[in-house]
């Protein structure tokens, strides 16, 4: 390993503490050194970073905000596309794309991190802040066409040519180049073949690195082109209509009345999608507790469930309460549903979420031991078992990871898989029923642990059915198995 790439880990380490810090406190205070002000857009150079390798603060200039107030009055998403078509990325925007694709590339923190922290920290207006993700997943969801563009071959080559990413991004899209300062090695003269060439190659039009390919095709065969094809397109946003405070047209009507355009998604009763670039956690619906952002394969599972006013129901590998949310509320509140998890703060979040929606028939329960499973033998009347997985149905969603090597905790990952469905399911009662899911499209992770399951457990779960949802259904990819316990 290069002095180098030791170098870029060990920050990257002291920096996702204090990310921690930032997304879990609400009381955050940037006391860091000040941007520099009049730096050009160029590379490395512009990374908002201050000399300890930490992030800098960052403010825009006046001409950026007077452009903001500008933008912020072409409400209409596609007049705001129009116009950026036009001029370009603006140099402050160009500065905080810089920053956020750093933040990922460089400092090896989760998109979803990285947005959090800027979006915090840089108030802008919503329709600005929706374009500016979109324009940024895109980016991430085909880095390596863009690398090929920019002359970048390595990943360690992203991290000190980031502005020529950005760069090849404004000629891929068409739109005024940016200044690009300190790039003299960088051949664009050849940068319109470049483009042309990667759109002709299918592994780069999709944006698919060589590791995502290789383990896409020895999983899913013929059926992978497809879904690689998918997987490199733009999420569709979906909410979950919260039963508990409302029906979903009366959900649909607020939202408009707050300027959020959604339609209805067939087959999925309580969905609705999100089509405008609406910042919608800052709406009063949100607030309320009128809706969950949840996307609509994922309400498919909790469908699949079926949990009915009553019931016992646990939902053993809770997280933040996704799906715990969506279980509470077709109970109706009557009953209980127990939501387990390894993780400690993961259930504080899934407090405050479900204190926001009214549902007050969750009890958390952390699993810090084998005993608190064993303790529960027998219990349940439904089992829901979220196992953790690669997360290959929903890179689309997080473009970013497949700039991760996903096959690296593969192994690790089915055998925990195993594990957890084979004690797990001992808490459904005889006659109850037990639902296996993941958000992986990888038969590995799905039907070859049930069939495996099965054969482990014969006389006494039974197959009822199983769903695979993959990504070019426009839904994120998930797969759910219903087992029903007879022995
Ligand atoms: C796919 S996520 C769950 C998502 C959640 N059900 C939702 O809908 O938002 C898997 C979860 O399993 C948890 N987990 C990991 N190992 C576990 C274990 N041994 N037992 C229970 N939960 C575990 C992780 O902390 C993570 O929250």
């Amino acid at each position: 390993m290069s002095f180098e790439k030791k170098e870029s880990r060990k920050t990257s380490a002291s920096y996702k503490n204090k990310n921690k810090t930032v997304a879990h406190s609400n009381n955050q205070k940037d006391n860091q050194t000040e941007f520099k002000k009049d730096r050009k857009f160029s590379g490395r150079k512009d990374f908002a970073r201050n000399s300890d390798n930490k992030r800098a603060s960052f403010k825009p200039r006046n001409t950026d905000k007077t452009r903001f107030r500008e933008e912020s009055r072409l409400a209409d998403t596609q007049a705001h596309t129009e116009h950026v078509k036009r001029k370009g990325f603006s140099e402050f925007q160009l500065r905080l794309v810089t920053s956020i694709l750093e933040d990922v590339l460089v400092m090896h923190n989760s998109l979803d991190r990285a947005y959090a922290f800027w979006f915090n920290k840089v108030k802008i207006d919503p329709v600005e802040q929706g374009f500016l993700i979109k324009q940024i997943n895109f980016m991430f969801s085909r880095l390596s066409l863009f690398a090929f563009v920019s002359n970048l071959k390595r990943p360690s080559d992203f991290e000190r040519h980031v502005g020529r990413l950005t760069f090849a991004y404004c000629a891929y899209k068409d739109w005024p180049l940016p200044e690009l300062e300190g790039e003299e090695g960088f051949d664009r003269r050849g940068l319109k073949k470049r483009i042309a060439e990667a759109k002709d190659d299918p592994l780069y039009n999709d944006g698919c690195p060589l590791w995502l390919q290789e383990l896409g095709y020895s999983e899913l065969k013929a059926k992978w082109d497809e879904e690689r094809k998918a997987l490199g397109g733009e999420s569709h946003r979906y909410i979950r209509t919260n039963t508990i405070k409302g029906t979903r047209d009366e959900l649909a009507h607020k939202l408009t009345e707050e300027g959020v355009v959604t339609k209805s998604v067939a087959g999925v009763p309580l969905a609705l999608e999100v089509t405008s670039n609406s910042a919608l956690f800052r709406t009063k619906s949100f607030k309320e507790g009128l809706f969950e952002q949840q996307d609509a394969g994922s309400q498919v599972i909790g469908q699949f469930v079926d949990a009915k006013s009553g019931e016992r129901v646990i939902d053993a590998c809770a997280g933040s309460g996704g799906k715990t949310l969506q279980l509470a509320a077709s109970m109706e509140g009557k009953g209980v549903i127990v939501a387990m998890d390894t993780e400690g703060w993961k259930l504080e979040d899934l407090k405050k979420r479900a204190k926001r929606a009214g549902a007050f028939n969750i009890e958390p329960r952390l699993i810090d031991s084998t005993k608190v499973i064993k303790r529960m033998t027998e219990s349940a009347d439904k089992v829901l078992i979220d196992a953790p997985c690669s997360g290959t149905g929903v890179i689309r969603r997080m473009p970013d990871s497949k700039w991760r090597d996903g096959r690296e905790h593969l192994k690790e990952l089915r055998e925990i898989q195993a594990d957890i469905l084979e004690r797990y399911s001992k808490m459904a009662k005889v006659g109850g029923f037990v639902v296996y899911s993941t958000c992986s499209i990888l038969p590995s992770e799905n039907e070859k642990q049930i069939e495996k399951f099965l054969e482990n457990n014969q006389g006494k779960f039974e197959l009822v059915e199983d769903k695979h949802i993959m990504p070019s259904s426009g839904f994120d990819g998930f797969y759910m198995a219903k087992l029903k316990r007879i022995g």
